[in-house]
């Protein structure tokens, strides 16, 4: 089932040239999907089209869930208010209770490791600490779309792995995401499926990346997982405390989210095509 349907969306500003144009885009259920493209490229006003902040100059969005979260390419972070105050108040506009705001905020920002803590006013944190502000409430709560610009910019490298296992998260549980990203690696890494912007056209990008190898790392308490029954596993190797799993790319973010629930850490996930030892 599409989450997101647009057909042919045009986007200009003003009388200014067409920066959109003719843009089709099916986003279904337990989809990552990475848009690339050059700086300027119409990667920013696509996102906000999809998240309803921009409408279209020409065509239609056809399909968009109620609940959609949002991680701007610059959070607006100038306010006085602490960002535990923010993420509050947010979660509260969400429909949240206080407690059950404060616990996800709490929750999401320990896992995100906010240095300076919960209790820093907005605009007097780093720009690294201000986008895991913006991600903490772009979750709370769990959208069942999430649309992040350039969400990994300015994030310290420890970050890195839990927005990947966030983004996973969101896909598994039936939620798409759409990112952007220049990065060739982290659209491998990330992705389930991935187009770039040439031209105002939206287009393939040059490689779906079909295949998923995941190297996994187990917790002290962990259960035991049968990864060759999982859907799309093609091969698990064990070693001591860890596994590699090679899965197909569609089912990628469904295995991590049984490793991750299973108690098992994402050492690294790389993706490339199929070796003809891997297809069946
Ligand atoms: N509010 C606006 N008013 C007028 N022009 C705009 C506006 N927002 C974007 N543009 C123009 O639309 C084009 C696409 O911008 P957009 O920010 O969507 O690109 P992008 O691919 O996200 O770029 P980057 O990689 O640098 O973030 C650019 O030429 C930009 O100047």
């Amino acid at each position: 089932m599409d989450l997101v349907r647009l057909r042919g969306v045009g986007k200009r500003y003003g009388a200014g040239p067409w920066v959109l144009e003719g843009v089709d885009l099916r986003v279904a259920a337990n989809e990552v999907v990475a848009i690339t493209g050059t700086n300027g490229s119409g990667k920013s006003t696509l996102l906000r089209i999809l998240v309803g902040l921009s409408r279209p100059s020409a065509g239609e969005v056809l399909a968009r869930p109620a609940s959609v979260g949002y991680v701007p390419e610059r959070f607006p972070a100038k306010e006085r208010m602490t960002a535990i105050a923010y993420l509050r108040h947010m979660g509260r506009v969400r429909g949240l209770s206080t407690s059950e705001s404060d616990a996800g905020a709490h929750a999401l920002l320990d896992r995100l490791a906010l240095v300076g803590g919960a209790t820093t006013p907005l605009r007097a944190l780093s720009k690294g600490n201000a986008q895991k502000v913006a991600l903490a409430q772009a979750l709370l709560p769990r959208p069942k779309l999430l649309v992040l610009d350039e969400p990994w910019s300015g994030l310290d490298v420890s970050a890195h792995g839990v927005l990947a296992e966030l983004l996973a998260e969101v896909a598994g549980d039936g939620g798409a995401v759409v990112f952007t990203d220049h990065r060739e690696s982290v659209v491998r890494a990330t992705a389930s499926a991935a187009y770039r912007i040439d031209g105002g056209r939206l287009g393939a990008w040059r490689d779906g990346g079909q295949v998923a190898t995941v190297d996994l790392v187990a917790a002290a308490e962990r259960e035991q997982v049968d990864w060759p029954g999982l859907p799309g596993v093609l091969r698990a190797d064990h070693g001591v405390g860890s596994v590699m799993v090679v899965v197909e790319g569609k089912h990628c973010d469904e295995l991590l989210v049984t490793a991750i629930r299973s108690g098992w850490s994402v050492a690294g996930v790389r993706r490339a095509a199929p070796s003809a030892g891997e297809v069946r």
